[in-house]
């Protein structure tokens, strides 16, 4: 029989008597565990040898467990202090017991609630006292941090719980205090099978193996030669966190790819943008609630000066007198230096007055499809599905006859692409669109139906002044809510920011 050499290895360090554990053999052949692992199941698979599992709890002294093992427990101190000061005849002050006891910091807290719940004595109006019957040496706590230190080399290290006499409860309570870790360990351990000893009777021979291909290997054609060991992909192996993309940022790829595969090109432009384009292009009325302080990050900057003249006059005449000939205006004030100043755009509806008007680019006939995917500022109060920035996925289509079947019709064939095939349209109300509809999903976990997007088609005061005389449908959906729907996230903290749950980053998959 021909074996690979890590398996011959394995074989020949494995006995039919003894179970060997992985970490033993590994330890005689001078193979690393995942190698000897590997190799184990392999035989296995061969019936050469047998792998059996224990699971087993095992305690490991923290730090802090480490230090009371060498200095005692901070209570424990607090207690032989007292009594040196005399508190078994009469009260000691608690400033002085702790003095002498040496203690700081936290050590205080500590001393200071385990003392009495330990029956050391009590602690009253600053005062203590302590039971003289008391021995702290006899303290279970103690014994238990001892058996727990206590290896060969006196050596901080693993401990079978089932090797050590501690009581569960005291077990507990070490743990609850962060002074023992207690973790479930496996161990696998191999015993030849009658067929394995067969085999090593009538002699193995190792065969060379490779494990990984390399560009050594290729180059020199080598690898039609050589023969390749079987990957076993169950087998235990450490896990490698490599670096990843975080997930918002692969949904934001994949939004644009689907994107650009339904015929949109992209738009750039400033996140600080003067509110002619954030909400006056838009027909909002500068005296809208949320114009603002309340929902506005206004900047401390100069106006912005290089905005067309006329435009600027179409706007404000839409405005005050209304578009076309049977238009009524808001009747309100309306300030051009208000319109020139500049704050963080809390939507990237900005970017689309910039590219209608054509001051983006060109001058744009129809048919049009244009995105972004970027990020807006709202002064909004932080909840599971709000923050303070979020990414929008804006677009629009400018097309002759536009209807609300195309607008339904694109967010369906979009949502699609990533598994959502349920959105609900609800009639809605935007100063800038008529009609207007906002967009629900339904959370895979919670089942709730969640907001996902606002869209309309553009009212004809907004495309007019813009210079615009076909339909334009446009929307702005949410790209976290987005992602809540395809990762499952409850909140919109849990996606990113300092909650986010690295477990969940390094494994959250982006829907294709
Ligand atoms: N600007 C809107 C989205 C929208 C864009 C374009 C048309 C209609 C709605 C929002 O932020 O909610």
């Amino acid at each position: 029989m021909r074996l690979p050499e890590r398996q011959l290895a394995v074989l020949e360090a494995a006995s039919a008597t003894d179970e060997r554990t992985i970490d033993d053999l590994a330890a005689e052949t001078g193979l690393k565990p995942e190698t000897v692992t590997g190799a184990a199941f392999d035989l296995r698979d061969e019936g050469l040898v047998e792998v059996s599992e224990t699971t087993v709890d095992v305690a490991t002294l923290s730090d802090e467990g480490r230090e009371y093992l060498d200095e005692s427990l901070p209570e424990t101190r607090l207690f032989r202090a007292a009594l040196d000061a005399g508190a078994a005849d009469d009260p000691v002050s608690m400033g002085e017991a702790i003095g002498r006891a040496d203690l700081a910091g936290p050590e205080v807290d500590i001393a200071l609630a385990n003392f009495p719940r330990k029956g050391f004595g009590s602690v009253d109006s600053g005062e203590l006292t302590i039971d003289p019957s008391v021995d702290p040496d006899d303290d279970p706590e103690v014994t238990a941090l001892a058996a727990l230190g206590d290896d060969a080399n006196g050596d901080v290290a693993d401990i079978d719980l089932a090797d050590i006499d501690v009581d569960d409860d005291v077990l507990d309570r070490l743990a609850s205090r962060g002074l023992v870790e207690i973790t479930e360990r496996t161990t696998r351990s191999v015993t030849l099978t009658d067929e394995g000893v067969t085999a090593l009777m009538e002699g193995v021979e190792a065969a060379e193996t490779v494990g990984q291909v390399t560009p050594e290997l290729i180059a020199s054609g080598e690898w039609r030669d050589v023969e390749f060991s079987e990957y076993d992909v169950t087998a235990d192996a450490p896990a490698v966190g490599g670096g990843r993309k975080h997930v918002l940022r692969r949904t934001a790829d994949r939004v644009k790819d689907v994107l650009v595969g339904m015929g949109f090109q992209e738009m750039e432009g400033p996140h600080a943008d003067s509110d002619f384009w954030i909400n006056d292009c838009l027909f909002m009325p500068q005296d809208h609630p949320a114009r603002t302080h309340w929902d506005r990050f206004a900047l401390d900057v100069p106006p912005m000066d290089d905005i067309p003249e006329q435009l600027i006059e179409r706007v404000e005449s839409a405005h005050r007198d209304g578009y076309g000939a049977d238009g009524d205006g808001y009747h309100s004030p309306w300030s051009e230096a208000f319109a020139r100043e500049v704050a963080l755009r809390g939507h990237t509806t900005s970017l689309s007055m910039r590219y209608l008007s054509g001051y983006a680019g060109a001058e744009l006939e129809p048919p049009q499809r244009y995105f972004s995917v970027e990020k807006v500022y709202r002064n909004d109060t932080l909840d599971p599905t709000h923050l303070l920035e979020f990414f929008q996925i804006e677009g629009w289509v400018m097309a002759e006859d536009l209807s609300v079947r195309d607008l339904m019709g694109t967010f369906e064939e979009f949502y699609r692409q990533f598994g959502i095939t349920d959105i609900r349209f609800k009639p809605h109300y935007n100063p800038y669109t008529e009609p207007s509809f906002e967009l629900f999903g339904k959370h895979p976990e919670t089942g709730e139906e969640i907001e996902i997007g606002n869209s309309g088609i553009f009212r004809e005061e907004v495309t007019g002044p813009l210079g615009v005389d076909c339909d334009v449908m446009a929307w702005g959906l949410a790209l976290e809510r987005l992602a809540m729907l395809t990762t499952g996230a409850e909140d919109i903290r849990d996606l990113h920011g300092t909650l986010a749950d690295i477990e969940f980053l390094r494994n959250a998959e982006v829907s294709y």
